[in-house]
Parts: structure tokens; sequence; C-alpha cells
């Protein structure tokens, strides 16, 4: 066994006569925030779409605690504690920042089937409840818990980010796949979003992070792993890959 939760191996992707990624192997642990870097077109977002399903790639597999997940849909994977946020938000902007969280948890279903929604049963009233209430929660941690009754699609960059990050941590996941999520949020919302990756990953949630802010990858993630040009250029802890030189003439040293 490796020990990874998620694993990809081999990974390919082209398009047209671009090589997004060349042959790109990871893993990701429960309980590790691993941050993934590397110059502009290094492959980050490619990787992201194909690990969470939205992608197909030319070659290569992806296994979920061991099991062939490479055809899997995006929605398999989702079931089954995967979840992503994107690099350009998508918030359900005319709902409520509250609904744009119950949204997330509303795929397990209300209980009884239609009977218990169309006559509002209490069984399925109370699991609403305990939808919204964990809602609530989830909010609160990440510092925007005053903010359930605004629509989300006037919300600045940071708080939006911020929902994004409640919906992706509100039905709890097993794998987090999270891109840029920092980009646009103040320092205290930096902290913010680095306490609640802590949290998630101390759950034992596997994080795989894509980030532009070298010292706030730097200072979350116990592993960073560096595509540049469609390949990983190097992988260790962040002291290591730093001092990397390698890494430093292709892409720290740019930075
Ligand atoms: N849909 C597409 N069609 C054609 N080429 C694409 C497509 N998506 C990505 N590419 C190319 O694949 C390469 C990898 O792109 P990707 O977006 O994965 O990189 P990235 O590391 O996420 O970049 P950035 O940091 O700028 O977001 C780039 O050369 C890009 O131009």
């Amino acid at each position: 066994m490796s020990g990874y939760v998620l694993e990809a191996s081999g990974v390919s992707v082209r398009f047209g006569g671009v090589r997004a990624l060349t042959g790109v192997g990871l893993g990701i642990r429960a309980g590790e925030v691993c941050g993934l870097i590397g110059p502009n077109g290094a492959g980050k977002t490619t990787l992201f779409d194909v690990l969470s399903g939205i992608r197909r790639p030319d070659r290569g597999r992806m296994l979920l605690d061991g099991a062939d997940i490479t055809r899997r849909s995006p929605v398999w994977r989702a079931r089954h504690g995967m979840r992503r946020t994107f690099q350009r938000q998508q918030l359900f902007g005319q709902l409520s920042v509250a609904d744009n969280v119950l949204v997330a948890q509303e795929w397990r279903g209300g209980g009884g089937g239609l009977a218990a929604d169309l006559l509002a049963l209490p069984a399925r009233r109370a699991r609403e409840r305990a939808r919204r209430t964990r809602g609530e929660r989830v909010l609160a941690d990440c510092g925007i818990g005053a903010l359930g009754a605004t629509y989300a699609g006037g919300l600045p960059v940071g708080q939006a980010r911020m929902v994004e990050l409640a919906r992706a941590a509100a039905d709890p996941p097993r794998v987090l796949l999270l891109d840029e999520p920092a980009s646009g949020m103040s320092a205290p919302e930096r902290e913010r979003l680095a306490a609640v990756v802590r949290r998630l990953a101390e759950e034992g949630c596997a994080v795989l992070l894509v980030e532009h802010n070298v010292a706030f990858v730097m200072d979350l993630c116990t592993r960073v792993v560096v595509l540049d040009l469609g390949t990983v250029l190097a992988e260790g802890t962040p002291a290591g890959v730093r001092a990397d030189p390698l890494v430093r003439e292709a892409y720290l040293g740019a930075t």
C-alpha cells in the first residue's frame, strides 16, 4: 500500500501540439496539506481537471483508496468525498451564502422521497435543520458567519472565495483540491483560510493546493510539488524545495 488517499501516475494530457502534462505522478495522504506550485502554464489546473474527473487524461491512471477511478465521473468522485474549488469563482450568485453552502449537502437527499418533501414531514424538516446548522458552523469557521442571508453574487473576491471554501467543507471532504484559494484575499482572510485548511487536514482530509503566493504555500504546506512544463520538477519539504537549484532557476528565482 502506498498510503495515499488519492494517487495519480503517468498522467499525460495534450491540447493539440501542446503537452500540458507528461507522465505526471502525484499522491496525497490523509491529513497532509500538499502544495502544487509552478510557473504559468506549468499544467497545475489541467492536473486538477484530471484529478477531479473533468478532463480524461490521454494516458495515466488515478486511484482513490487504492481503487482505480480513472474512468469515474466528477459526480462519482464528489460523492466519494472529493471536493474542488476553481481558479475562477463558481458560486450561485442568485442564491444566498447560506443556500450556496446548503446546496453542497443536498445530494444526500432529504429522506422519505417526494412525499416527505411535499408534506414537509418532521424527519425531513429535522434533516434540513441539521444541514443548515452545519452550514452556519462552517460559515462561522470561515469568518463569514454574518453573511448567511447575503446574495453571493455581490460579494468581494476574498469573501466569495471563503464561501467556496465553506461550500467545499460543508459535507466533510476526504480529498480537497483548492485552486488558488488565497487569490484576492486580504492578509486576515488568508490567515483564516490557512486555519480552516489546517483544521480540515487535522480531521483527516487530504488537501492539495495550487497557489501562486509562494510564501503562503511554504507556510501552510507540509510538502510541496513543483510542476514545470507539464512535468514534476521537484518534490519535498518547503525548505527542501525552496533550496532546490532547479526550482530556483525555473520558478522561485523569477518570483
Ligand atoms: N483548453 C485548452 N486548450 C488548449 N491549451 C490549453 C487548454 N488548457 C490549458 N492549455 C495549455 O496547457 C498548458 C497548461 O495549462 P494550465 O492552465 O494547466 O497551467 P497552469 O499551471 O494552471 O497555469 P496558470 O498558473 O497560469 O493557471 C498551457 O500551455 C496552456 O496554454
